[in-house]
């Protein structure tokens, strides 16, 4: 039996738990929000769902009940609220620390061997926040933005290169912010082609560019943070744990020293499996990614201090 819950049944928090339910990525999907009743409908109409698209597991929504949750295997942690047109991320901090921190405790009380997938913003911090305030080993704590961001890279890539984005290989790192995240363009691929030979300078720019304000471009467009990719990104991490699939997905990890950051949560290459992060995947990285990564870092760093400032650290 294998059981995943989702905190926060919102726009991402539900459409993860759609993803996980339609793929069977679990035997059991329970999503918990604060707002009376409404996990508890959205659980019964994926439900009522499970015949027309033919999938057979259970899905259970509860309001605030921590003991539903108990004994899960991996949680995703969506609570939170998500920024407006014209904010960062980072703005969100004051009110999503408090929540993720407390959510993060009230569920390992009941989940003791949970894996975290941590999906609130600004989450390189709110996941660097749950690591330092759960104390659990650092492979069971897990930022979820670069399987989101290296998705957003591909469709751009498909798009400048009229191709079908299955066929393009590439991956974000760095930190999960509009001025902070990595699109690795150098090892970018189109059917095993670098993108570099078959895109303009300009264009593969363009492409970078959009990709890291992939998430403000949406924001504005719907008034509110996305949500498809952001639940089936959350979904896809939680596939490759649950099913132990070890796929090599950047995700926000503490790193001790790799890419010569230390004390932080950002985001890198790692295989995920049984275990949460098996193993960080140390990208040899030219002088200019390098000093990137380094400001991003400081950037996250930065962020990461503001957790005193609002008392949740
Ligand atoms: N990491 C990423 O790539 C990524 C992508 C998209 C969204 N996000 C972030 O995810 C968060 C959720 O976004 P959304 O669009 O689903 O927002 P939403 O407002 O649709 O949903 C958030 C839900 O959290 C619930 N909630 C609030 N406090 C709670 C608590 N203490 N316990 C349980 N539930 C609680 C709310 O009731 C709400 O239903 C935001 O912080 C957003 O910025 C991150
Ligand atoms: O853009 C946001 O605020 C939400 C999320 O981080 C995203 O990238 O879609």
């Amino acid at each position: 039996m294998s059981k995943v819950t989702v905190v926060g049944a919102g726009n991402v928090g539900a459409t993860c738990a759609n993803v996980l339910a339609f793929n069977e990525v679990a035997d059991e999907v329970v999503m918990l929000d604060v707002k009376e009743g409404v996990s508890e409908g959205k659980a019964m109409d994926m439900m009522q769902t499970a015949q027309l698209l033919g999938f057979d597991i259970t899905v259970v929504g509860c309001t605030n009940d921590y003991e539903k949750t108990a004994d899960s295997d991996v949680v995703v942690i969506t609570s939170g609220i998500p920024r407006k047109p014209g904010m960062t991320r980072e703005e969100l901090i004051g009110v999503n620390a408090g929540i993720v921190k407390s959510v993060a405790q009230s569920i390992l009380k009941y989940s003791p061997n949970a894996i975290f997938v941590v999906i609130s913003n600004p989450m390189d911090t709110m996941t660097y926040l749950s690591l330092k305030s759960l104390g659990l080993p650092k492979n069971r704590i897990i930022g979820m933005g670069g399987a989101l961001d290296s998705s957003r890279f591909k469709y751009f890539l498909s798009q400048a290169l009229g191709c079908n984005a299955n066929e393009v290989e590439g991956m974000v790192i760095g930190g999960h912010g509009d001025t902070t995240m990595i699109p690795l363009a150098r090892l970018a691929t189109y059917k095993g082609q670098p993108v570099s030979a078959l895109l303009s300078e300009e264009k593969l720019d363009e492409v970078v560019a959009a990709t890291m304000v992939g998430g403000a471009t949406l924001t504005k467009l719907l008034g509110t943070s996305a949500w498809y990719a952001p639940g089936a990104a959350g979904a896809y991490m939680v596939e490759s744990i649950i099913h132990n699939q070890k796929k090599m997905i950047p995700c926000s990890v503490y790193l001790e020293g790799e890419y010569g950051e230390s004390d932080i949560c950002i985001g890198v290459p790692v295989i995920l499996g049984k275990n949460g992060i098996e193993k960080i995947v140390e990208l040899e990285l030219t002088a200019d990614e390098k000093a990137k990564f380094a400001a991003s870092a400081a950037a996250v760093h930065k962020t990461n201090g503001a957790l005193k400032e609002v008392g949740a650290l």
